[in-house]
C-alpha cells in the first residue's frame, strides 16, 4: 500500500476532482460515511459523540459526520475551533446543512467558549478531533493549542479523522502539540504522519479507509513510499516444490564470529536455515569450530587460520574469494569484531566478488571508515545498520537520523547504490532509485542482543532462495517483526531472547504460506 506525504494526498484530491470529475463535495461526504462506519462500531462505549471542527476540509469532514450520526438518532454536538466565518467552501457548505437542520454548533474562540467546551470532556462522550488534516501547515498555536491540550488532558475517547491534529503528516513531527488519539481514520491511504514515530504514538489504533477514490488516481501520482503490508508480502514467500532438494533452495556463505561473538554467527545461521535456506557455508575463525559445530550441526563450517585469537587471517582471503563462484549470496559482519582484516576481506569481496551481499554489524562498522570502497562494488549490497551504525555510515547524530528516518536511508542509497535497510522501531528499506518501504509489525521485545543478527540471517535466506536483494529485504524485515509479535504473545515482551525469533520465524513464515 501506497505511504503518502500531505502533497501528494492534495495531488490525489486535485487529480480526482479536476481531472476525474469527482466533486471534492462528494469525496467529503464519502469520507465522513467511512468515519461514521467506525464510529458506530463503538457505539457501546459512548452517550454522546463531540465533534471539533478546524477551518479546512478535516473540518468539513466533522459536519458530515455530524449529519450522519444525527440521522441515525445518535446524540452529537459540534463546535468550530476559531470563527465559523472562516470556513473554507465544502465545509461552509456542510455547516449551512447543519443549520438548516437546527442544530446548535458553538465556536470556541474565547475564554467563556473555551469553559463551554469542556464541560463536554467527561466521560460517555466521544471526541472526534476534525480539527486539522493533511493542511496542517504551522506550529499550532493560539485556540488551537488551547482546544487541544483539553482534549488531552480531560476526554476520555478521542478519534482523529485522517491524522491526530497537530501531527504533521509529511514527517510524523509533532508541531507544537497535538492530540493523542484512541483510534485515527486515514482516508484514501495512510500519510507518513499516520505511521513515523512520534506520530505513531499519538494516532493510536491506525484504520485505512476507502473514500470512492480509484486506484489508477492514487498509482498516476507515482508515490515512491510504500507501507509493509501482507498484500506486497505473500507473493514474495518462496515457494516450495514437493519434488525438490536442498539446491533448490539456495546456496549461502556467512563470514562471522569472533572470540566473545560466535553467538552472532550462530543466530545468523539459525535464522537463515529456519526460513528455508537450502545449503550453508559459515566462514569462521578456527578456534570456534567446535563449539559451533555442536551447537548448529546443519551449517557446513569452513574453519579458517587466525592472526590472533579468533580474528581470521588475511592469508584466508584468496580462498574466500575463489569461493565466491560456489554461493547466491554472501553476508559478512555478526560478530567479526573490528580489525583492519576484516576491513580488508570487505573491499576485497566488494571489489572482486558478483555475488550479491549483506553487510551487517562489524561489516558496516569496517565500512563506515571506507565508504568509498562501495564505488567500485561489482555486486548488490544490502546494508542493515541500526540508528548508531547509520550515524557512523553518514556522521548524523542519531537525532538526526530519527527526525528524518526515510529522507536519511534515501539519501544514503542514492548515493551508494545499496539497498539500506535502517532498523529501528519503524525499520526503513530504501533502494538506490528512491522506493521506500516502511514496516509496522515488531516490537520493543526485539530490542535485545542478537536480533540483528536474526535478521540478516533471513535476508540473506531469501537471496539465496531466488529473490532479489530489494524483495529478500522486505519480506526479510517484515518476517523478523512478525516473528517478534509471535514469540512476545507467548511469551511478553520483556522475556524475549534474539534465539526465540528463530522459533518465532518459522511460524510467521508458515502463517503467510496457509494464510
Ligand atoms: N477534497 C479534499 O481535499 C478532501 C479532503 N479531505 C479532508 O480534508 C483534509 C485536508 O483538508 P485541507 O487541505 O482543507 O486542510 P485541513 O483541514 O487539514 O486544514 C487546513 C486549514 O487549517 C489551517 N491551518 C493549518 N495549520 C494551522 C495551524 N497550525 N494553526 C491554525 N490554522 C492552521 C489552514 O490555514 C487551513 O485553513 C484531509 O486531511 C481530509 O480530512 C476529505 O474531506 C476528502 C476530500
Ligand atoms: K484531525
Amino acid at each position: 500500500m501506497r505511504l503518502a506525504m500531505n502533497y501528494q494526498m492534495q495531488q490525489i484530491d486535485r487529480k480526482a476532482i479536476d481531472e476525474y470529475g469527482i466533486p471534492s463535495i462528494v469525496l467529503m461526504e464519502n469520507a465522513g460515511k467511512v468515519v461514521v462506519d467506525e464510529i458506530l462500531k463503538m457505539r457501546d462505549q459512548y452517550q454522546k459523540v463531540v465533534i471539533v471542527c478546524g477551518p479546512g476540509n478535516n473540518g468539513g469532514d466533522g459536519f458530515v459526520i455530524a449529519r450522519h450520526l444525527y440521522n441515525l438518532g445518535v446524540t452529537v454536538k459540534v463546535f468550530v475551533v476559531g470563527e465559523i466565518s472562516e470556513l473554507n467552501h465544502d465545509a461552509m457548505l456542510n455547516y449551512s446543512i447543519l443549520k438548516k437542520l437546527e442544530f446548535k454548533i458553538d465556536e470556541i474562540n474565547d475564554d467563556s467558549s473555551m469553559l463551554a467546551f469542556e464541560r463536554f470532556l467527561r466521560p460517555g462522550n466521544l471526541i472526534v478531533d476534525a480539527i486539522f488534516g493533511t493542511g496542517m501547515s504551522r506550529e499550532v498555536g493560539g485556540i488551537y493549542l488551547r482546544v487541544i491540550e483539553a482534549i488531552n488532558e480531560m476526554a476520555h475517547q478521542v478519534l482523529s479523522v485522517d491524522l491526530p491534529s497537530g501531527i504533521d503528516g509529511n514527517t510524523g513531527h509533532v508541531l507544537g502539540t497535538a492530540i493523542e488519539a484512541d483510534k485515527t481514520v486515514a482516508l484514501v491511504i495512510p500519510k507518513v504522519g499516520n505511521i513515523l514515530f512520534p506520530g505513531s504514538d499519538y494516532n493510536g489504533e491506525v484504520i485505512i479507509k476507502g473514500i470512492g477514490v480509484p486506484d489508477i488516481i492514487i498509482e498516476r501520482v507515482g508515490i515512491k513510499y510504500n507501507l509493509i503490508t501482507k498484500d506486497i508480502i505473500a507473493p514474495l514467500v518462496p515457494h516450495r516444490k514437493r519434488n525438490s532438494h536442498k539446491g533448490d533452495y539456495g546456496k549461502g556463505q556467512i563470514i562471522a564470529g569472533s572470540i566473545g561473538m560466535a553467538g552472532a554467527a550462530i543466530l545468523a545461521c539459525r535464522a537463515a536455515l529456519r526460513s528455508g535456506m537450502g545449503l550453508l557455508k559459515l566462514y569462521i575463525p578456527e578456534s570456534l569450530n567446535t563449539l559451533i559445530t555442536t551447537s548448529i550441526p546443519e551449517v557446513i563450517t569452513v574453519p579458517l587460520s587466525e592472526v590472533r585469537r579468533g580474528v581470521i587471517g588475511i592469508t584466508n582471503f584468496q580462498k574466500i574469494i575463489e569461493d565466491c563462484c560456489w554461493p547466491d549470496v554472501i553476508a559478512v559482519g555478526p560478530g567479526c569484531g573490528v580489525n583492519s582484516e576484516i576491513s580488508e576481506l570487505i573491499k576485497r569481496l566488494l571489489n572482486e566478488s558478483e555475488v550479491p551481499m549483506v553487510i551487517d554489524a562489524d561489516g558496516i562498522n569496517a565500512l563506515s571508515k571506507s565508504l568509498h570502497w562501495l564505488e567500485n562494488k561489482k555486486c548488490p549490497v544490502v546494508l542493515t545498520p541500526h540508528v548508531g551504525e547509520m550515524s557512523r555510515l553518514t556522521g548524523l547524530s542519531a537525532e538526526e537520523i530519527n527526525g528524518d528516518p526515510i529522507g536519511t536511508a534515501v539519501r544514503f542509497s542514492k548515493q551508494w547504490k545499496t539497498v539500506t535497510v535502517l532498523k529501528g522501531a519503524r525499520s526503513v528499506i530504501a533502494t538506490p532509485e528512491g522506493e521506500v518501504f516502511v514496516n509496522t509489525n515488531g516490537n520493543s521485545g526485539m530490542a535485545t542482543a542478537g536480533s540483528g543478527d536474526v535478521l540478516t540471517g533471513v535476508i540473506t535466506s531469501m537471496i539465496a532462495q531466488g529473490l532479489d536483494p530489494v524483495g529478500a529485504a522486505v519480506l526479510g524485515v517484515y518476517l523478523h517483526g512478525r516473528a517478534g509479535d509471535i514469540m512476545v504473545a507467548e511469551r511478553g515482551e520483556h522475556g524475549l531472547l534474539a534465539g526465540d525469533l528463530v522459533l518465532g520465524l518459522t511460524k510467521a513464515i508458515r502463517e503467510l504460506v496457509e494464510a
